[in-house]
């Protein structure tokens, strides 16, 4: 069964200088507050300030005016739910409005004037003892009251009853049934009011409070006030739980009336940000959406229960009198209006500790002076179906739920009801943990957590230390790899160079015992490499250095054959600078046959350069005048060699090393020459590109004689003729465009017949041993 709000409204009295303008208007109807119903005959009226004879009528359950008493407060509307805690029930009694309206005054008091909060405490005693006194089977011990105080600043929640030095901010969580409830909140146990009341004095004064130009002691927070108390049955085992919830709300504040400063500024924002969320629930509230914003403030969040939730709810609007509030008093109505049509669905907080069957809870003789029997004073069944929750029961525990329904005189009988909700006990999470139970679980699967990922990163690091070690290993071995290598490629070449020599002069046993003299000096070395490679370490290294020896030498093979097959596969793996080298490494071994007369000779070779340099149009002609010649048995006879030009001493010095590396590339052309020694043959690779570097400076020597004057004579001369045929300027552009580019393979100098000429001497020489 569903139960709206109830609202009440009240005015204060006109403070100090407040003038009397008769802004608000409190109409009371007797009858009304005498029944306590909800009728709502009584009302506020204001005037619209725009038109004066229109009145803003607010009507309400009970409103009072500034002559009401805190004693007709409480009585009227605050005992009645007071009763209700007694009924396992939840209550939620929440003072709403502007700043300096009268809420703290309303629920706090003064000494003078108790409010809310004080008589709360003290009805909650006085019911107490009476239904001791009224329960044979109960003794004070049995019903159990503590209490909790806690204050929601800038959006954030601390605890009042510990000092604020010690007060962490608490978070809001909520429980497996959808329960929300402040963490780590104390709760303190009070067995008289007296008990109550210097914990309570003692904890108001860590509430946030500063003055303001309205207020010289403005609540800067939501203060919530938490009542519990528990009626344990020591019989059956069972309790019922009731809770009511004191809330001063803070008040709404225009900041150009409060004169905030900064911090007052930061707080005020805060407060007027909360007091925004609460009437956004209200509005969803009203209007059934299905997203109801309790998240967007901890206010909300905590007052969850009391806004559409198992909470019965008391609102009190606090007004202000005066113009000056009109517009925060129109708000406030509003906001009070918008409220009264929430409805909840209270629940009664009951809960078995037996661990099976469980019996009917103890029949209470002076139940019937809590006001309910069948049903509540408001009208609240307390049967199972009374009971019904928004949020739903776990499957586990509805089937071990044991609801209780009313059976009159004949006191309560046990029924297994469909599933219920049961509302956590005092300091309990659920159905049977406690709250440091709770805590405790949480600790262990914290910590369960902790040890795990703790575990996890020992992992890492280990894996991560064996990588690294793996790597280490690598390193060393690949390093002694390569000393080994160069101490076998040492040996290797010297062996070579012996065995050319021993071709000529050395004997195999002289070359023998160099051998072995060499070795012994390389001994140590490798001894030294040994010791400090680990046994076994280098076998994987070695088998793969194996491996890529013979894939070497298998590419080098392959390079060779090629070479072997005329070089018609060997532009194919040159770069275009090689080939343009090895073009003219040949036309010059072709013009020294030619030179010598054997133009046979001349022609394959020029045909080898021609795979090496297809586009030069001088060489295919010359390839034709000597296959002419040849065909015909005619003499060729070939340009003069070009003069060479005088060049530095490093340049010299750099071919004559070159010269050497040229011989040798020769020889690798040579069938004897040819071994299948891959690394040899590498080594000879690695000449021949010497080799190509010796072409490359002739190649420079050319580009300068280019610009000799036999050179420029020659040039001027073709122009010449080309002028003759080419009659218009652009032709004569584009044919002078041509020539200026094409000069890196023509030989310049050849003005006698046009052909291609590469006269390196070092060149010739070396290409004549190959030929
Ligand atoms: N009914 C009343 N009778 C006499 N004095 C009252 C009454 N209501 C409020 N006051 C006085 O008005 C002043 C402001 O009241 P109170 O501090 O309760 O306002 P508030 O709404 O709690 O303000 P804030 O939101 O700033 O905390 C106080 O001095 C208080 O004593």
């Amino acid at each position: 069964m569903s139960q709206k709000i109830r609202i009440i409204a009240r005015l204060r009295p006109r403070l100090g200088t407040e003038p009397d303008d008769g802004c608000v208007q409190v109409i009371r109807n007797s009858n009304a507050v005498a029944s306590g119903s909800n009728a709502g005959t009584s009302s506020i009226n204001i005037v619209n300030p725009r038109d004066t004879s229109q009145v803003f009528k607010f009507q309400f359950s009970n409103c009072y005016d500034e002559a009401s008493t805190q004693e007709e407060i409480f009585g009227n509307d605050v005992q009645p739910m007071v009763d209700l805690v007694y009924q396992g029930m939840t209550v939620t009694i929440f003072a709403y409005g502007v700043t300096s309206s009268g809420k703290t005054h309303t629920m706090q008091g003064s000494k003078s004037a108790p409010g809310v909060i004080p008589r709360t405490v003290q009805a909650i005693f006085a019911h107490r003892r009476r239904l001791v006194d009224a329960t044979p089977t109960l003794v004070p011990e049995d019903i159990s009251i503590n209490m909790s105080y806690m204050e929601i600043y800038k959006d954030d929640v601390y605890d009042l009853l510990v000092t604020r030095e010690n007060a962490p901010k608490l978070p809001v969580r909520e429980n497996e049934h959808g329960k929300v409830f402040v963490a780590n909140l104390t709760y303190e146990p009070i067995s008289s009011f007296s008990d109550f009341e210097a914990i309570y004095t003692r904890a108001t004064k860590h509430r946030s409070v500063g003055s303001t130009n309205l207020n010289h002691a403005s609540s800067r927070s939501h203060a919530i006030l938490t009542i519990r108390a528990t009626i344990f049955d020591r019989t059956h085992n069972r309790s019922l739980t009731g809770t009511i919830n004191l809330v001063d709300l803070a008040g709404s504040e225009n900041n150009k009336l409060t004169g905030n400063d900064a911090s007052r500024m930061a707080e005020s924002a805060a407060i007027n940000k909360s007091l925004s969320v609460l009437g956004q629930v209200v509005h969803a509230l009203n209007s059934n959406q299905t997203r109801i914003p309790y998240r967007n403030s901890k206010l909300t969040r905590i007052l969850q229960d009391a806004l559409g939730g198992s909470s019965v709810g008391l609102l009190i609007c606090n007004l202000a009198p005066g113009a000056k509030f009109r517009q925060d008093t129109l708000n406030t109505l509003n906001f009070a209006v918008r409220t009264k049509n929430i409805e909840n669905k209270p629940v009664v907080n009951e809960q078995d500790h037996r661990q099976v069957s469980k019996p009917p809870f103890p029949t209470i003789p002076s139940s019937a002076a809590f006001g309910f029997g069948a049903a509540g004073p408001s009208g609240l069944p307390r049967t199972g179906a009374a009971r019904q929750s928004l949020v739903p029961v776990p499957r586990k525990q509805a089937r071990a739920s044991v609801s209780v329904v009313a059976t009159g005189a004949q006191g309560f009988q046990p029924m297994v009801m469909p599933p219920v909700k049961q509302e956590p006990a005092p300091g309990t999470m659920g159905l049977t943990l406690t709250e440091v139970e709770f805590e405790q679980k949480v600790a262990k699967v914290v910590e369960a957590e902790v040890n795990r990922r703790m575990e996890e990163l020992e992992r890492q690091r280990q894996a991560e230390e064996a990588r690294a070690r793996l790597s280490m290993e690598r390193e060393l071995a690949l390093r002694a790899t390569e000393a080994v290598n160069r101490a076998s490629f040492s040996d290797h070449g010297d062996d070579c160079d012996d065995r050319e020599r021993s071709g000529s002069v050395a004997s195999e046993k002289e070359n023998r015992r160099h051998r072995q003299a060499k070795s012994k000096s390389k001994s140590p070395r490798k001894e030294s490499i040994s010791l400090s490679i680990p046994a076994g370490i280098l076998t994987p290294v070695l088998k793969r250095h194996k491996e890529l020896d013979s894939e070497v030498r298998s590419k080098l093979q392959e390079l060779e054959q090629k070479f072997d097959r005329g070089g018609k596969d060997a532009p194919d793996v040159l770069s275009p600078v090689s080939k343009k080298k090895m073009g003219r490494a040949y036309v010059a071994a072709a013009r020294s046959c030619s030179e010598k007369g054997d133009l046979q000779a001349a022609l394959d070779l020029y045909r080898k350069a021609e795979s090496f340099v297809p586009d030069n149009i001088k060489l295919k002609e010359r390839i034709i005048e000597i296959d002419w010649a040849v065909k015909n048995s005619r003499p060729f006879i070939p340009s003069p060699k070009p003069k060479k030009k005088s060049r530095s001493k490093a340049k010299s010095k750099r071919h004559e090393s070159v010269e050497g590396a040229s011989d040798q590339a020769m020889e690798m052309d040579h069938p004897e020459a040819t071994t299948d020694e891959g690394r040899h043959r590498r080594r000879r690779v690695e000449q021949l590109k010497c080799q190509e570097e010796e072409m490359d400076v002739e190649t420079e020597l050319l580009h300068d004689e280019r610009h000799s004057k036999r050179g420029r004579s020659a040039d001027d001369e073709r122009d010449r003729e080309a002028m003759e045929i080419e009659k218009t300027p652009a032709k004569r552009l584009r044919r002078s465009e041509r020539r200026k580019n094409a000069v890196v393979v023509v030989d310049s100098e050849d003005d006698d017949d046009d052909m291609p000429r590469i006269p390196t001497k070092r060149g010739e020489r070396g290409l004549t041993a190959a030929t």
